[in-house]
C-alpha cells in the first residue's frame, strides 16, 4: 500500500501531482487522454494512481511517452561524463547509478518534477525490521530479499564510481564525502531509494533493433526472479504511476518504436481506475516487490519447499547432491533443483493438477527401497514419477513439518486479522501494523495451501486413488515435460 507515510511532504502532494503532469505534458512528443486524471488515492492506501474522468472505449490511447522522456541510462548526460561504460553494470546497477546522479542534481535535473511524485519510503520488505519480518514466520519469501548481497553489490559497483567523482555525486546530509561510517549508510539508503524505486515502477523496455550486446550476470537483491530478462530497465513517467490489483487489469504498455504507449484492453467507466498488471504473483511476492497486498492475489498464494526440506522429511542426513546417491540420479537427468512451488488449488484440482512433476519424481525416489534404488542406479533412470501411498506418506509430513515451523494456527492468525482490520478501510492502518497486517495476510494464504493439500491428500487416501507402489520403467525424456 501506498499510504501518506510514504509520501513525506503529504501537504504539497496534490501541487507535485499538478506540477508534474505540467511538467509532463510540457514535452515534446507527449500525449495525455484528457479522459484520464492522476488521483489522489491515499485514502484508499494507494497513493496516486490514475482514474477515469469518463468513458473510455477499449483500445483507446491513454497516454504516450516518448522513449527520450523515460529515466534511463540511455536518456542520462551521466554516461558522457564517467570514463567508465555505465551500461556494463548492468540494467539494475546502471539505472541505480543513474537514477542517484539524477537525484543529486536537484533542479538541475531534467526528471525533477518526476522524483517529487517518487515516494521515498517503501514497505517492501527490504526495510522491515528483523521483529516485523519475524511475523512472516515460515514464509520462503524472507529467504529472497537479498538485503545483504544488494548491499554488497552497491558497495562494489556503485560505491567507488559515486566516491571517485564527488563533482557529479555531492554529498547530502552535510555530509563531506560518501566515506566513511555516515557517508556509507547515507549512501546505502539512497541506493536502496533507487533499487526500491526500480523493483516497483521500472519496466523492462525492449531493446532496440541494433542493440544486441550481451546481458550482465547480476546478483544483487533486487534481482532475485530467475525469469527476469536482463532487458535493460527504465522509469516510465505516468505509466509507472498505475496501481494493479490482479483482475482489475483494465490497461497495458505497448513499446512502439518512438513512444511507449498506454493503451486501454477494456472499456472502461468514468470514475474507474485504470490498473496497469504486475503479473499473477503470490502477495508474498506482491509483498517483496511492491510492498502492499490485496485479497485479490490470494488465488496466486503458493507454499514453497527446499530441497533440504524434503530431504529432511525424508529423513536423509543432508541434501548434499555428491553425498547423496538418490540425488544425484536426479540431477543427472535434469530433475533436480533448490525448490519447489506448490500452488494454491483451485476447487476442481487434483493433486496431479498442482504438484510439479519434478517434486514427484524426487518423492518418488527417495521413497524407494534400497533394492529398488539399486535397480535404478544399474539402469541409470529415475523411477516413473508417481503419487502412490508411500510418496502421499512423505508429502504429508512435508506439510506437518512446514506447518510446525510457522509459529502460529491458521485459526489464531484469521482471528488476529480480524481484530486488525478496521471497519472501514485497511489504509487506515499505518507502520508496523500495517505491515503486521500485510505479514498475516501472506502467512495466512501459505498456511491455507498447506491445509489444503493436506485436505487432498486425505481425500485421495480415503478414495483409494493412491497406488500402492510404483515400479514402471520411466524415460526421463518424457517426464520432463508429463504432468503426474
Ligand atoms: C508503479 S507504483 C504505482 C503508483 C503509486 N501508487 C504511487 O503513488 O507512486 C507501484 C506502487 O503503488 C502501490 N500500489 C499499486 N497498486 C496498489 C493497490 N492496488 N493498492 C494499494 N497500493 C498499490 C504500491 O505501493 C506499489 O509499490
Amino acid at each position: 500500500m501506498s499510504s501518506s507515510a510514504h509520501f513525506p511532504d503529504s501537504q504539497s502532494f496534490q501541487q507535485q501531482s499538478n506540477e508534474f503532469v505540467f511538467w509532463l505534458e510540457a514535452n515534446p512528443g507527449v500525449k495525455v487522454n484528457p479522459k484520464i486524471l492522476l488521483a489522489d488515492l491515499r485514502s484508499s492506501g494507494a497513493g496516486r494512481g490514475v482514474v477515469a474522468r469518463s468513458n473510455i472505449s477499449e483500445g483507446e490511447e491513454l497516454f504516450s511517452i516518448p522513449r527520450t522522456l523515460i529515466l534511463a541510462v540511455q536518456n542520462s548526460q551521466l554516461k558522457t561524463l564517467l570514463p567508465q561504460d555505465v551500461e556494463a553494470l548492468g540494467p539494475w546497477l546502471s539505472l541505480m547509478l543513474v537514477m542517484i546522479y539524477e537525484y543529486l542534481q536537484g533542479n538541475q535535473s531534467r526528471w525533477t518534477p518526476y522524483f517529487r511524485v517518487l515516494p521515498s519510503r517503501f514497505d517492501t520488505l527490504m526495510f522491515w525490521s528483523q521483529a516485523e519480518l519475524a511475523e512472516l514466520q515460515a514464509s520462503a519469501i524472507v529467504d529472497k530479499i537479498g538485503k545483504q548481497s544488494a548491499d554488497e553489490s552497491i558497495l562494489s559497483s556503485i560505491a567507488p564510481i559515486v566516491r571517485a567523482n564527488p563533482n557529479l555525486f555531492p554529498p547530502i546530509n552535510g555530509l563531506s564525502s560518501y566515506e566513511g561510517e555516515n557517508g556509507t549508510a547515507t549512501l546505502l539508503e539512497l541506493a536502496h531509494v533507487m533499487g526500491s524505486l526500480i523493483m516497483a515502477y521500472a519496466f523492462d523496455i525492449e531493446k532496440s533493433e541494433d542493440d544486441d550486446d550481451e546481458p550482465e550476470d547480476e546478483n544483487d537483491g533486487y534481482m532475485t526472479d530467475d525469469e527476469e530478462e536482463q532487458l535493460s530497465k527504465g522509469m516510465v513517467p505516468l505509466a509507472d504511476l498505475l496501481n494493479a490489483d490482479a483482475d482489475r487489469n483494465n490497461a497495458r504498455l505497448y513499446q512502439e518504436e518512438e513512444s511507449l504507449v498506454m493503451k486501454a484492453i477494456k472499456p472502461i467507466q468514468e470514475g474507474e481506475e485504470i490498473f496497469n498488471d504486475y503479473g499473477e504473483i503470490p502477495r508474498a511476492d506482491l509483498l517483496r516487490r511492491y510492498g502492499y497486498v490485496t485479497d485479490n492475489y490470494a488465488s496466486f498464494d503458493v507454499i514453497e519447499f527446499s530441497l533440504a526440506d524434503i530431504c529432511q522429511a525424508a529423513g536423509l542426513p543432508n541434501s548434499d547432491v555428491d553425498s547423496q546417491p538418490r540425488l544425484q540420479l536426479l540431477e543427472k537427468h535434469d530433475l533436480l533443483d533448490d525448490g519447489w512451488v506448490i500452488p494454491r488449488p483451485s476447487p476442481n484440482d487434483t493433486l496431479e493438477d498442482i504438484l510439479p512433476m519434478e517434486l514427484v519424481a524426487l518423492l518418488t525416489t527417495l521413497c524407494q527401497s534400497p533394492e529398488e534404488f539399486e535397480q535404478r542406479l544399474l539402469k541409470n533412470k529415475p523411477p516413473k514419477p508417481s503419487m502412490d501411498t508411500p510418496q502421499a506418506g512423505l508429502l504429508y509430513k512435508l506439510l506437518q513439518a512446514k506447518q510446525s515451523h510457522y509459529a502460529t494456527s491458521l485459526a489464531h492468525d484469521m482471528q488476529l486479522l480480524s481484530s486488525l482490520t478496521p471497519p472501514q478501510a485497511s489504509a487506515e492502518l499505518e507502520g508496523s501494523s500495517r505491515r503486521l497486517k500485510m505479514a498475516l495476510q501472506v502467512r495466512i494464504g501459505e498456511k491455507e495451501v498447506l491445509q489444503a493439500l493436506q485436505g487432498m491428500l486425505s481425500t485421495s487416501a480415503s478414495n483409494g486413488s493412491l497406488k500402492r507402489s510404483a515400479n514402471d520403467d520411466h524415460d526421463s525424456r518424457q517426464s520432463k515435460s508429463a504432468r503426474v
